[in-house]
C-alpha cells in the first residue's frame, strides 16, 4: 500500500499567524476512498470512541429522524393555507422541501450525468479539467476552510463555482471543461432555480404579520445577484462513526437550495428546541419528482431580524455507500446593504445593517468554527 502522503493531494494556500504564505497538503478523499482504506487516517478523525456520530447506517436502531415539511409549489400560489405551512416550517428548523417546482426532469437528470460524470474522472483530469481558480474566492476543485495543519478535515471532495452573475468567472476557468457539457447542465438548472427562490422569498416577505411580499426580493436583482454552485462528493468511508461529511455549520446564503440524487441519507439537523441532532427525511423515490431542499443562511436570519433562523446543518457519510449532493447559495449582489426587518425580538436577538460582501468576507474569515459564530458580527 501506498503512504499517505504518496497519494494526491490538493494544496491549500493560506496566510500563518505570523503573515507568512504558507502551501498545506490536503489528501483528496476520493483517492483515499478508492484505495479502499480499512482505517481512517487521523486527519479525519473527528470524535473520540465512544462518542460516536450516529450515521445513516444507524437508522433501523432508532436514530431520530425529523419529518422535514414539504411545500407545494403549486398550492403556495393559489393558497393561504400553504403559505401558512411555510411561515410555520421556516419558523420549526429554517428548511423544508419543495414539491411540484416546475423543473424539468432532464434539467436535473443533465445535473446528476454532469456531476457524477465529473467525479468518474481520473484526478489528473479532473484537475486539468478545471484549471487554475482564485482559492481565496472558495472556488474550484479543492477544499476550502482548511486554515492549518492540524485542523480535523471533513470527508468530501467538492468543486465549486461562481454560477452568477454570469460573467463573474471570467478570465477564471473553473468552470470545469470535461465533461464538456458540465457548465451548460448547471447553469440550465441555475436558472430554474433562481425562479423558485424568488417565488420563495416573495412568499416569504408574504407570511409575516403585516405581510410584505418584496421585503426579501427587494434585494435581490437578475442581473446581478451572486449563485455559488457547489458540488459535495461524499466517498464510502471506512469508518462513518468518526468522521463528518461536512462538519456542523450554517451556511452565509440568503437562501440555499440543496439536491441529493439517490436515497443516499447523510443531511442532518440540529433542533435547538430539543438540542439535538436529527436526520433529515428526504426521500428520493424512482421516478418521482426530485425534491429541492431549501435551507436558510445567516443573510436570511439577518435580513429577517432572526424570524428565520440559519440552520445548524451538517452531513455524515457511510461507509459502503457514496453520496452526491449540488447546493446553490443565492445572495443579493455583494454591494447591497441588507436592512433587518423591524421584529418583535422574542428571543432579544436583533441584527444591524450590513453589506453582504462584507459578510460573507468575514463568514470565510470565521469559519470554520463549531458554533454560530460569525452571525454575531451582524448583532445589533
Ligand atoms: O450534502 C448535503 O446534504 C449538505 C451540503 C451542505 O450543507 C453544504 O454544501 O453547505
Ligand atoms: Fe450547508
Amino acid at each position: 500500500m501506498e503512504k499517505i502522503d504518496q497519494i494526491p493531494h490538493h494544496e491549500a494556500k493560506l496566510v500563518d499567524q505570523n503573515g507568512m504564505s504558507r502551501i498545506i497538503r490536503v489528501p483528496i478523499v476520493q483517492e483515499l476512498a478508492r484505495r479502499g482504506l480499512d482505517f481512517l487516517p487521523e486527519r479525519f478523525i473527528r470524535v473520540s470512541p465512544g462518542n460516536e456520530i450516529a450515521t445513516p447506517s444507524a437508522h433501523d436502531s432508532g436514530e431520530a429522524c425529523h419529518p422535514i415539511p414539504i411545500i407545494d409549489m403549486i398550492k403556495l400560489r393559489s393558497e393561504g393555507e400553504e403559505l401558512s405551512k411555510l411561515a410555520r416550517a421556516s419558523k420549526e428548523c429554517g428548511m423544508f422541501l419543495v414539491k411540484n417546482h416546475g423543473i424539468q426532469s432532464e434539467v436535473l437528470s443533465g445535473v446528476r450525468t454532469a456531476v457524477k460524470g465529473f467525479f468518474g474522472l481520473s484526478f489528473e483530469e479532473k484537475r486539468a479539467s478545471v484549471g487554475s481558480y482564485s482559492s481565496t474566492d472558495n472556488v474550484g476543485y479543492g477544499r476550502n476552510f482548511v486554515k492549518s495543519e492540524d485542523q480535523r478535515l471533513d470527508w468530501i471532495d467538492r468543486l465549486t463555482m461562481k454560477a452568477a452573475p454570469k460573467d463573474a468567472t471570467l478570465g477564471l476557468r473553473v468552470w470545469p471543461q470535461n465533461p464538456p457539457n458540465f457548465r451548460e447542465a448547471i447553469e440550465k438548472y441555475v436558472e430554474c432555480a433562481r425562479k423558485i427562490c424568488d417565488e420563495l422569498l416573495e412568499a416569504l416577505g408574504e407570511s409575516l404579520t403585516p405581510p410584505e411580499k418584496n421585503v426579501f426580493l427587494k434585494y435581490f436583482e437578475e442581473e446581478r445577484s451572486e449563485i455559488n454552485a457547489r458540488v459535495n462528493y461524499y466517498p464510502p468511508c471506512p469508518r462513518p462513526d468518526l468522521a463528518m461529511g461536512i462538519n456542523q455549520h450554517t451556511d452565509a446564503s440568503a437562501l440555499t437550495v440543496l439536491i441529493q440524487f439517490e436515497n443516499s441519507g447523510g443531511l442532518q439537523v440540529f433542533k435547538e428546541d430539543e438540542m439535538k441532532w436529527f436526520r433529515v427525511e428526504w426521500p428520493v423515490d424512482d421516478g418521482e419528482e426530485l425534491l429541492l431542499l431549501v435551507n436558510f443562511g445567516d443573510l436570511m436570519e439577518i435580513m429577517s431580524n432572526g424570524c428565520f433562523k440559519s440552520s445548524w446543518h451538517r452531513a455524515v457519510t457511510q461507509k459502503d455507500v457514496e453520496r452526491f449532493s449540488v447546493a446553490l447559495f443565492y445572495n443579493p449582489p455583494a454591494e447591497t446593504e441588507i436592512e433587518p426587518i423591524e421584529s418583535k425580538q422574542i428571543d432579544g436577538v436583533s441584527y444591524k445593517k450590513v453589506v453582504v460582501g462584507d459578510y460573507i468576507k468575514h463568514f470565510y474569515d470565521v469559519n470554520p468554527t463549531d458554533t454560530k459564530e460569525a452571525i454575531k458580527f451582524a448583532l445589533l
